[in-house]
């Protein structure tokens, strides 16, 4: 708003707008930052691409759920140093309670499966969609919400889970119109790192940490990573090992550091060879340095990436077996992914796969003559009990506003509900798309369009 507007002291202008009229400038009309609108359009695309996650899910047995964007705050505090945990978005709400927008959705699953108690049927195959949030600092401008679909399985402690979801996560691209060609799932485990550290006398709870800390590499400079992984007590042997660990990029490169009998290798490799039964083995790319930014893994791990190697993860996931019981629960075997909406939808960009979608309805519905406006009402609601969607124009608009009308909202049929028509218990339809006219008696027109409505 100019000052003059802030002060109030602006002229009287012609037309001013209700806004201006009450002293004020207009509004800030754009979302808080960080944040999207989505408008009509973007609406389309998001209701698609959530369709496919849905879909996918459906088709693997997977059951739906939601919680809460809102949580108790000690959902999301660990002390291991991860990015997701420092943006918190966290507040004190009027009744002194510390909460959180979620920034993640596995920690609400984990709590609801407690809340379940006995009454969980194993293994539970669950899936949701919900908005996640971070307080990231304005610096990046990066956004600060985003949707993310998981799913989870809890109860089943063999990489069978695994085999599963990553199969899910392949249908899904496939049906999207992506392949093993567009897209490439780094595979590994964070036994390898505990195997490793084992051998330097390192306990086994530093492995979360030190993962959070590896899993920057690729983004921040080894030097940073060497400092951190001294800070949090590493000996210089031990940061060797752990740094020379994250070059192994096939399994008997593995099986030659970890030996045959490791648990790490033996799980990889009866995941690739479950693989292969589903036919997604050609997905999957064994790479150590994969070790995701979550410290409550405690196996697999799994990023999707785009081959070209431009953008940021596609989506993330693995094994989690503690989680329950650092929420003093009883320990389950779970294992899960988070997938974004935003990378997807670059990668689909850049590949030309983002699908047209407009505005549909069957049949316009007009009325010549405001009188006629009852019968018209009438019309629209038989048309629609019929599975019709119909758009009842609601004020007299000229036919040049209404041809513009139905190219907008992909309308087959024009209804014309006009006096001389109506007097003999006839509407004028204009089948927009045969460019054919004819007038018709309304239980004509139903009994047609009653056909139409199912198929
Ligand atoms: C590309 C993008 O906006 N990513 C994004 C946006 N918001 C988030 C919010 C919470 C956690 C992760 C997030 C990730």
């Amino acid at each position: 708003a100019t000052a003059e507007q802030q002060a109030g002291t602006e002229d009287r202008k012609v037309g001013v707008s209700k806004a201006q009229e009450s002293n004020r400038g207009l509004i800030e009309t754009q979302p808080v930052r960080g944040t999207r609108d989505f408008a009509p359009d973007d609406y389309r695309l998001r209701q698609w691409l959530f369709g496919e996650f849905e879909a996918v899910s459906r088709l693997f047995g997977f059951e739906q759920f939601e919680t809460p964007v809102l949580e108790s705050e000690e959902l999301f505090v660990r002390k291991a140093g991860e990015e997701i945990t420092q943006q918190l978005y966290n507040f004190e709400d009027k009744g002194g309670r510390r909460v959180a927008l979620r920034p993640e959705l596995t920690p609400s699953l984990a709590r609801l499966i407690l809340a379940q108690g006995g009454r969980l049927g194993l293994p539970a195959k669950w899936f949701s969609i919900g908005q996640c949030w971070r307080y990231e600092r304005t610096t990046r401008g990066r956004r600060r919400e985003h949707f993310q679909w998981n799913m989870d399985v809890i109860g089943v402690p063999g990489v069978a889970a695994e085999a599963e979801l990553l199969a899910a996560i392949a249908l899904f691209l496939e049906r999207l119109g992506l392949s093993a060609q567009d897209v490439v799932i780094k595979v590994s485990s964070r036994k390898v790192l505990q195997a490793i550290l084992e051998r330097y006398g390192v306990p086994d709870e530093a492995v979360g940490p030190v993962s959070v800390i590896v899993d920057k590499m690729e983004k921040i400079p080894l030097e940073k990573v060497e400092e951190e992984l001294t800070q949090a007590g590493l000996s210089r042997e031990a940061m060797d090992g752990i740094i020379g660990a994250t070059r192994i990029d096939s399994l008997p490169d593995l099986q030659q550091l970890l030996g045959a009998d490791s648990e790490a290798f033996v799980e990889l490799q009866t995941l690739f060879s479950l693989a292969e039964g589903y036919g997604i083995a050609q997905y999957l790319q064994l790479d150590t340095s994969c070790v995701r930014g979550l410290a409550y893994y405690t196996g697999t791990v799994f990023e999707g990436r785009d081959r070209a190697g431009q953008l940021r993860a596609i989506f993330g996931g693995g094994r989690y077996d503690q989680l329950l019981s650092t929420f003093g629960g009883q320990a389950q075997p779970c294992a899960g992914f988070g997938f974004g909406d935003c990378v997807i939808l670059e990668l689909l960009q850049d590949k030309g796969l983002i699908p047209k979608l407009s505005h549909k309805v069957e049949d316009l519905v007009i009325v010549l003559d405001e009188s006629l406006r009852a019968s018209a009402s009438s019309i629209g609601q038989k048309l629609r009990r019929a599975g019709r969607r119909v758009d009842l124009v609601l004020e007299a608009k000229k036919m040049k506003w209404v041809f513009k009308q139905a190219e907008r909202c992909g309308a087959e049929r024009l209804i014309i509900v006009a006096p001389d028509e109506w007097e003999r218990g006839m509407v004028r339809v204009k089948n927009l798309s045969a460019r054919d006219e004819k007038d018709m008696a309304v239980d004509e027109l139903l009994a047609l369009s009653h056909r139409a409505g199912q198929d």
